[in-house]
């Protein structure tokens, strides 16, 4: 058997097979979320997908483009200059490396910690004072996004008060994650029929991502119950936002919902720029079925756990671990 070696740009970075125009999926579900059947569709699309996109969202075009071109100039820098706004952990600038237990994608990225609607003070990039700015504008509006996205949810569930789950993320204290992921092209791998990596395969942990990219594709989901694994592209939309179900929704859901697989394929010739909300709770929330939520008789599938015992798991895993099995009740 021949064994053929990733070309050494990439060395390390595993490859996946291109994308074609058959693997655009156009069926993702949009929610518009202005109209008053906004919590039907999103409980629809969370049920079928763990995925929707988001139109009608009512955050200005100027405030995700100024963003986004700060971002750009961020990334353009010279790699001394980004080096010096790492390492990425706890917060800070990071390249190739995703977490601490040997993932490698081939993209470059901030991780920042929010302090309720703002880059927290303990992170101390960016330190321009135009794309911090920028970044508090596009946060305070992705969040805003975020928990009409999850007072949709409660409503169409029918779960009193309807921000049972808002107040989650919106408490003081409340774990929120901003990421900025930069994705350059790769042309040395251009016409082998297959791509580098961007971000592998792995479900979000906490209860919702709000996801917005510029023009470039490279998202991809897989569908829910298909056997043998189905990975589909999302067109691109710079206009809209993307919601996945993390795996923090999916207990509190007890399985109704479930997080949706995803991952970044790079495109050989256009940089993808994607901007991440990661709505977590408090370290102290406990994660564990609405009671609404559980029919007669019906138990939780999960043991007892707080989000900090999760985070504390989770940040042991690798990114294509199945982070809840370690809380999964045994099947009887
Ligand atoms: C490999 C890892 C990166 C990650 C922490 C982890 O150990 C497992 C979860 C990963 C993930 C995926 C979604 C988000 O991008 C992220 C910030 C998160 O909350 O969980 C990353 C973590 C990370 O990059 O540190
Ligand atoms: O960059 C993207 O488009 C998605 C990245 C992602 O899934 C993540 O950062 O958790
Ligand atoms: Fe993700």
């Amino acid at each position: 058997m021949v064994v053929l070696a990733n070309p050494p740009v990439v060395d390390q970075i595993p490859l996946l097979r291109s994308p074609g125009p058959a693997d655009y999926f156009s069926a993702i579900p949009v929610v518009d979320l202005s109209s008053p059947g906004a919590a039907r569709a999103v409980v629809d699309a969370c049920e079928r997908f763990g995925f929707f996109k988001v139109v009608n969202h009512g955050v200005a075009t100027e405030t995700m483009d100024r963003a986004e071109a700060e971002a750009v100039r961020f990334f353009a820098q010279a790699q001394a200059d980004k080096d010096r706004a790492g390492p990425a952990y706890p917060f800070g600038y990071g390249s190739k490396r995703i977490g601490l237990n040997g993932d490698m994608g081939w993209l470059e990225y901030l991780l920042l910690a929010v302090d309720s609607a703002s880059v927290s003070d303990a992170c101390a990039v960016p330190s321009s004072a135009a794309f911090r700015n920028a970044l508090n504008e596009y946060i305070a509006a992705v969040r805003n996004v975020a928990t009409r996205v999850l007072e949709a949810m409660a409503e169409g569930l029918g779960i009193a008060p309807v921000d049972t789950l808002s107040a989650m993320v919106k408490e003081q204290g409340s774990d929120q994650v901003f990421r900025v992921n930069h994705y350059p092209p790769c042309p040395a791998l251009q016409g082998l029929g297959c791509s580098a990596t961007g971000f592998g395969e792995h479900t979000d942990p906490q209860l919702v991502s709000v996801l917005r990219s510029n023009g470039t594709s490279g998202l991809q989901i897989a569908l829910q119950d298909h056997q043998p694994q189905q990975w589909v592209s999302v067109p691109s939309d710079r206009d809209a936002f993307f919601v996945n179900v993390g795996d923090s929704l999916q207990v509190l859901t007890n399985g109704r919902f479930r997080s949706v697989k995803h991952r970044v394929v790079t495109n050989s010739l256009k940089s993808r720029v994607s901007f991440i909300y990661f709505a977590g709770p408090q370290l102290a929330q406990r994660i564990a079925p609405l009671p609404q939520l559980l029919g007669e008789g019906e138990e939780s599938l999960y043991k007892e756990f707080t989000w900090g015992d999760y985070k504390k798991a989770a940040y042991k895993t690798r990114l294509g671990d199945n982070r809840l099995s370690p809380f999964e009740k045994l099947a009887r």
